[in-house]
This record gives structure tokens, C-alpha cells and sequence, in this order.
């Protein structure tokens, strides 16, 4: 299922600032103190705006908060990283929001409402299957490493995800299963029966099944949303050390990776890391009861890319499985073949991070575009190329415009180019007029920026009047009637439509 978007072009932004009403939770002490799990992760919380919130009195109501985080592409190495291989990501400046608001103590309900996939639904707490999920054998912590689902968990959810959507079409009402089981296993793993009624509502400018990571992000959201309903999350704040973030980020990629098992099977999880951490990465993941080795690319260059949607609807997990079983068909063969992409990943992480390289270089911008071209080539052999993605080849490559690859698990979604520096404004107009003739889809797109953010309380400075009586509250409805892509970013962008925006933090372990 594809839904058409529109591009934003976003800068990339740092907000310096501290928000309005900025969470503080436990001290990295008490944090670290959770990871040897000595404590049950019930850090304070202070916050400090004018809506403070006093906990001795007695237990209130959390404010509404939200959380954000990018999509991503691929540079170079996917499908390779589902086998132990590298793979270099980027975060885009495309996002996803998610607006958790606390329903009053009367309320005994948790509901998921994700409008951009018309799916909504509202569960009862006190009648999930709390009882399997806090067994001893079974029972996991916010600190934990979870590597695989536990299949009686999954079974014990089963019931109610085959509630969903009834009405739904077959493929919808899959979308929507995955969509509450994911949900599910990660709220009935960390939460307990007392855990406060709420509605999670998400909007994403990401499009959907395209290749940039959209389910990864909503992953991260969800788990950054429970994480800090239960305290267990230090931060974020401008004035955290870099060491305490990464405890922070570390902790949030754990369970959104739990997410992505569910909805694709066998991920690799750079998804959810890049999204997590923001910027780029190697990532590497040889052994899945270990967590993967994750080398962030602070000075990552600003490569001229282009993004081009094919808008053909693809399935991570179909992709993933097609190369899994080509693999088991000709083990040598397509090991050979992960080994080249292999050798792809690990020739381009040398070439972006020479001290010398210069994106604005045709010199440099040829090897790292021959390594795409090399790459896609690979990708094509394990079957994972569309003609879709073959015409924009024959479009850019073929045309000396650039050098293109898939981003992504392929079968559909989107490509990235690097642009030549010195492709004429014209040829480049005729391009993008013949891209949009042909139904596709463009975006000139920033790499890098901010991992995963938190506005607490959801209230933001718009320049409007509310300005003056301290900001504009993200209400439930304002979140829902924003209207597009831009009507979202204009609202509760991270960039607010341009620059920086007051308000949002991020976990910054740029050290
Ligand atoms: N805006 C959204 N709202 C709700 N769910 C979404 C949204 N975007 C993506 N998803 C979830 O992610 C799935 C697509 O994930 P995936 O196939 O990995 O695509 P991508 O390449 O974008 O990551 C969807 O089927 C849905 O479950
Ligand atoms: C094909 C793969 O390497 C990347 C998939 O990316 P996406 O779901 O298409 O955004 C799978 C993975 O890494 O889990």
C-alpha cells in the first residue's frame, strides 16, 4: 500500500534550545542502575514550565507529549545486512509524529490511531493478557536485549489482533494486524495492568512501504512514547552528556526493534538505529543475540541526492524472504554476491569518511557513484530490482545525470541518485519534468540530522497569538485536521517550515 506525498526539502536543524516544559527524568545513575537491573526504572520526573507536575501529592495524569523521529536511506549495503554484512544509512529529513495523550483515571482503555493508514482501535486494558506476559519465565524489562519474539506471547495476542478491522480488505486488514500486534507485544511487555489509559495518534510525512524506513519510525515513536510514560528514559535536554543520550538512545532502539520483528519477521534493525540516533551509521549485526555494531558518521558529507518514489507498493518482509531463499538455493553464488556488497559497504564507508573528500568534487563524487552503480547491479542480481526502478536508471545513469541504486528492500519503492556536479539546470528541469510525466515521485532531501525528538508538554510556538499565553497546545484535533505533509510540519515540524523549532529536544550523543 502506497499513499502519495509530497516533498518537503527540509533542512536539517539543531534546536539549541531548552523547551518549554523540558523532562527530566532519573539521573544516568539511577538509569545505569535500571540496566543492572536493580531498579524497576520509576526515575523522577520533573518538569520544569509552567505546568508542573507534583508527583508527591499523588500520581497525575502525565501532560500530552509527543515524539518524532526520521526515515532513512540506505546508502549502500541492504539485504546484505540481513546476513551479517555492513550497511550504510542516512536519516532523512522526513519524519513521523506521535501524540500520546493520557485519558483521565476513570478511563480503563489504550487506543492506536494511525489515520494515514485509516486504521483505529481502542482496547480495553484490564482484559489484555497480562498474566502471560508478566510470568516469570516470560517477563521482560525496559533494560533487556530482546532478540527474538517469544511465540506463546505472540500466540497469547493473537486473539485480539484477529479482532481488528474486520471489515477491512484481506491486504488492509494485515496492515492493520501487524500494525496492532507489534503494538501489543511491546505495550504488554513493558507496561503492567496499572498503566494509565492513552491514545497514541500518529502522522508521518514518510511514505509508506517506499523504502525510507516509514515503519521503522513508527517503531522508534512507540517505543520513546512508553519508555517515557514509564520514566525509564533520562533526558532529553540540551546539557546531557553525550554518554547518558546514548544510554537513552541504546534503551529506545532495544524495543523499537521489537516492533520491526513483528511487522517484518527477520529485520536487521539499521532501520530503527538510524532513526533512533539520527545521522549516519555503519551498521553491522553478525550475531542477533548480540546487539550490532553501530559506528556513527558525525561528519557524514552532504552528497547532492536525489530521491525518486516509484510508488509500486512493496513488502519488506517479501523482499527480504525472496533473497533468503535464493541464498538457500545457491548458498556459494549469493554468498559471493553478499560478500561484493559487502565490499561495496565497507570500500564507500572509506571513501565518505577521508578527511579529503569533497561532495562538491567530481572526482570524488565518481568513486562513491561507481560503488551505487555496482551496488544497485548486485541488487538487480538477487532479484530485487523493478522495471520501475530500471527506468529511472535508464532515465538518469543512461543520460550521464547521475548514478542510481535502490534504496531500501527493492521490488518497488524508491531509488536514490547522486547527481553529477556538473549536469547542466536544464537537463536537470527535463528530468524532473520527466519523472513527474511518468508518475513519479521527487525529493531533493538533506542526510542526516536529528535522530529521535520529544516535545514535552506538546505545546509549541507558532508566532501566533497563543504565543502570548505561553504557546499553542497540540490538541488531539489540531493533530488530526493538519492538513498534508506541509499542514503536519507546519504544526508540529521539528524545522517548523524552515529553521529550527523551540520545544523539541534530542538525545545528542555526538561526543
Ligand atoms: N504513517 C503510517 N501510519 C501507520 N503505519 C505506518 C505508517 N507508515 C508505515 N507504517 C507501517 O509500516 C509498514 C511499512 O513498512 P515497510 O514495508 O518497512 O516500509 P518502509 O520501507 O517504508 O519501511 C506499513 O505496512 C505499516 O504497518
Ligand atoms: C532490505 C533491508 O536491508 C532494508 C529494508 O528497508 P525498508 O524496509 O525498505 O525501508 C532489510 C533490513 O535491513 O531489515
Amino acid at each position: 500500500m502506497t499513499t502519495q506525498r509530497t516533498a518537503n526539502g527540509l533542512p536539517n536543524g539543531r534546536n539549541g534550545f531548552r523547551g518549554e516544559g523540558e523532562l527530566e527524568t532519573s539521573s544516568s545513575k539511577e538509569a545505569d542502575a535500571g540496566v543492572n537491573g536493580i531498579s524497576n526504572g520509576t526515575g523522577t520526573l520533573k518538569l520544569n514550565s509552567r505546568r508542573k507536575v507534583d508527583r508527591k501529592k499523588s500520581s497525575p495524569m502525565l501532560p500530552a507529549f509527543m515524539v518524532s523521529a526520521p526515515g532513512k536511506v540506505i546508502l549502500c549495503g541492504e539485504h546484505g545486512v540481513v546476513h551479517g554484512k555492513a550497511a550504510i544509512a542516512a536519516a532523512i529529513a522526513l519524519r513521523s509524529y506521535l501524540l500520546v495523550t493520557t485519558l483521565s483515571k476513570s478511563k480503563r482503555t489504550v487506543t492506536l490511531r494511525f489515520p494515514d493508514i485509516d486504521f483505529n482501535h481502542t482496547w480495553n486494558i484490564d482484559e489484555l493478557p497480562w498474566a502471560t506476559f508478566q510470568q516469570p519465565s516470560k517477563k521482560k524489562y525496559y533494560y533487556d536485549l530482546v532478540t527474538e519474539l517469544d511465540p506463546d506471547l505472540v500466540s497469547a495476542i493473537q486473539p485480539l489482533v484477529a479482532d481488528v478491522s474486520p471489515h477491512k480488505p484481506a491486504d488492509i486488514r494485515k496492515i492493520h494486524q501487524n500494525s496492532a500486534g507489534a503494538f501489543l507485544y511491546m505495550f504488554l511487555s513493558l507496561g503492567s495492568p496499572s498503566f494509565p489509559a492513552c491514545q497514541y495518534t500518529l502522522r508521518s510525512t514518510i511514505p509508506i512501504g517506499a523504502g525510507l524506513g516509514s515503519s521503522a519510525t513508527i517503531a522508534v515513536c512507540l517505543s520513546a512514547a512508553l519508555l517515557l510514560q514509564l520514566r525509564t528514559l533520562s533526558g532529553p535536554h540540551p546539557d546531557q552528556p553525550p554518554e547518558e543520550a546514548r544510554v537513552q538512545i541504546e534503551r529506545i532502539n532495544r524495543w523499537a526493534f521489537v516492533y520491526e520483528m513483528f511487522i517484518h519477521g527477520n529485520p536487521s534493525g539499521v532501520d530503527n538505529t538510524v532513526s533512533t540516533q539520527g545521522n549516519a551509521v555503519i551498521f553491522q549485526r553478525t550475531d542477533y543475540g548480540k546487539p550490532p555494531s553501530v559506528k556513527p558518521l558525525w561528519d557524514f558529507p552532504k552528497l547532492p541526492l536525489l530521491l525518486v518514489n516509484t510508488k509500486v507498493p512493496k513488502s519488506t518482509s517479501h523482499e527480504v524472504a525472496k533473497v533468503g531463499k535464493l541464498k538457500k538455493m545457491h548458498p556459494v553464488l549469493v554468498g559471493s554476491i553478499l560478500d561484493a556488497v559487502d565490499q561495496v559497504t565497507q570500500t564507500a564507508a572509506g571513501i565518505l569518511t577521508e578527511e579529503s573528500f569533497d561532495a562538491e568534487s567530481e572526482e570524488c563524487l565518481t568513486r562513491v557513484g561507481e560503488l551505487m552503480t555496482i551496488n544497485h547491479g548486485l541488487l538487480v542480481s538477487l532479484g530485487v530490482s523493478h522495471p520501475r526502478l530500471e527506468r529511472v536508471r535508464e532515465l538518469v545513469d543512461h543520460q550521464g545525470i547521475g548514478w542510481t541504486k535502490l534504496t531500501g528492500a527493492g521490488g518497488g519503492g524508491c531509488s536514490i541518485t547522486l547527481l553529477r556536479p556538473d549536469v547542466p539546470r536544464e537537463k536537470l528541469d527535463r528530468l524532473e519534468e520527466q519523472l513527474d510525466r511518468e508518475g513519479y515521485q521527487k525529493f531533493r532531501t538533506t542526510l542526516g540530522g536529528d535522530g529521535v525528538g520529544v516535545l514535552w508538554p506538546a505545546v509549541l510556538k507558532n508566532g501566533m497569538d497563543e504565543d502570548d499565553r505561553g504557546g499553542m497546545e497540540i490538541d488531539l484535533e489540531r493533530f488530526l485536521s493538519a492538513e498534508g505533509n506541509e499542514g503536519v510540519e507546519r504544526l508540529v515540524g521539528v524545522h517548523g517550515g524552515g529553521g529550527e523549532r523551540e520545544g523539541w529536544n534530542f538525545w545528542r550523543v555526538e561526543g
